[in-house]
């Protein structure tokens, strides 16, 4: 999407924050529950859904597949009611991870072909193990060269068409899920549907993101599926009817973390309200996390408190299981007093963008010092000062350049506007964050 609008100035804070902040629902809950919901066997009943581009357009997917989707409450209360999915259709992915790996497996189910493709992004974000795994249960998946249209053997990225006949027979499958998490849990949740279920066996050399894998699981077995993960990188789904029913959806914890971040970067506190007790989000790390980065955290009637005093720690970490939280860190370690290293998160090299390159990139432009590892960062705290932030289409390097903008003059960010991927309302949060004039 071409960025028209002006840089936005990051504000600065001038004094410690004291603020509570009401985060939206999860991205990741949102985007299982709805395909779950369309799988069912009967409505589905779903409130605290997140609104933004990604559940948009995961909403768009399953209606083009022939589900019934109602919205209330602004969007945040969805009703949906599952019917035989049918192709021909056409799914605009945009850049969501969720909508482009997820539903292959499902549009697999359906009764014709169903095309997919989205943003010039999404086109280089990978898929092929999601799409090798199907072919292997005997679904046809062919591509086209996104420039000539000429069709592709073994596509491995978007433009795709799933040829779909109405029914998977399913079986055992191996794929290689070091590139994403999403690849595991695209194959699990449509496995219940398929009619010999799935064991599906991880052969590659590192499985980031376990969280959301756990997160998958549980909202199988929420539903009354069976689903078997006793031995570390194998899962067996046996096949049965998905339940339906009311879900709540939680907060979405990693879009807390720049909030929370805000706390250390400039002192204060920033409090979290209905912050889980117990939940598969990789979200639930944070308070761990900025602990090592120097806050003090406090979880009391289900509202987490971070307290910063505006010095940040440097710290070695490994963010395997949290990839989506790297851009938050990142923009504490380059605020930090001397070097951090984030380790185990190569893999983010297929986000929204490169983001280990885009980091690299940006904190250097801001005057900091950061490279790159082969699975991670090498960032060298302080020396900022202010610069427009490029970001990529990826709403995660916006947040990261809002949360440098608190503590450094002269931060503008370019087309903060990609925020509406999974936080339509950030820069008005953002501002309620500093206070009734925007600056604290
Ligand atoms: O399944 C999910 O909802 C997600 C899984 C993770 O993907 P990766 O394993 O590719 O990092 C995460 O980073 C992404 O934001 C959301
Ligand atoms: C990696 C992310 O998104 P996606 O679901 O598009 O993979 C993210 O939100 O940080």
């Amino acid at each position: 999407m071409p960025t028209l609008t002006a840089p936005w100035p990051a504000p600065v804070a001038t004094r410690p924050l004291d603020a509570t902040v009401l985060v939206p629902g999860s991205k990741s809950l949102t985007n299982r529950t709805l395909p779950l919901a369309a799988l069912a066997v009967e409505p589905t009943r779903i409130t605290g859904a997140l609104v933004s581009r990604d559940a948009d357009l995961m909403i768009g997917a399953l209606r083009a597949l022939g589900t019934g989707i109602e919205a209330y409450d602004g969007g945040t209360t969805l009703v949906v009611t599952p019917a035989v999915l049918r192709g021909p259709a056409e799914v605009d992915c945009g850049l969501a991870g969720t909508v482009m790996r997820f539903i292959p497996p499902i549009a697999a189910l359906a009764d014709g072909p169903v095309r997919l493709d989205g943003d010039a992004g999404a086109r280089v974000r990978p898929m092929g193990p999601v799409l090798r795994g199907l072919a292997a249960l005997g679904v046809p998946v062919t591509g086209a060269d996104p420039a000539t249209g000429e069709p592709v053997d073994d596509p491995s990225f978007l433009p795709l068409t799933v040829h779909g006949t109405g029914r998977v027979l399913g079986g055992e499958v191996e794929i290689d899920a070091s590139g994403s998490s999403q690849f595991v849990s695209a194959l699990l949740l449509a496995a219940p549907r398929f009619e010999a279920g799935l064991t599906l066996h991880h052969v590659g050399e590192v499985l980031p993101s376990q969280p959301h894998i756990d997160m998958t699981i549980a909202a199988l077995r929420e539903r009354g599926v069976n689903v078997d993960d006793a031995a570390p990188g194998k899962w067996r789904v046996e096949p049965g009817p998905i339940s339906g029913g009311d879900v709540v959806i939680e907060p979405d914890l990693s879009n807390a973390g720049p909030f929370l971040a805000a706390a250390l970067a400039v002192g204060g506190t920033v409090r979290v309200p209905n912050w889980p007790t117990a939940t598969t989000q990789p979200g639930a790390l944070l308070p761990g996390l900025l602990e090592r980065l120097g806050a003090t955290t406090a979880l009391a009637d289900g509202v987490l408190s971070v307290t910063g005093t505006h010095a940040v720690r440097p710290v070695d970490v490994d963010l395997s299981a949290a990839g989506e939280l790297a851009p938050t860190i990142a923009a504490l370690a380059a605020l930090a007093d001397g070097e951090s290293r984030l380790r185990g998160i190569a893999h983010i090299r297929g986000h929204e963008t490169d983001r280990l390159a885009a980091l690299v990139t940006e904190i250097r432009r801001l005057g900091g010092s950061a490279e790159e590892t082969e699975d991670g960062l090498i960032i060298r705290g302080g020396g900022l000062h202010g610069a427009d932030v490029e970001t990529y289409h990826d709403h995660r390097m916006a947040t990261f350049a809002a949360v440098v903008g608190l503590a450094v003059e002269g931060v503008r960010v370019v087309n903060v506007a990609t925020t509406a991927k999974t936080l339509p309302d950030f820069t008005a949060m953002w501002a309620d964050l500093l206070g009734p004039s925007g600056r604290a």
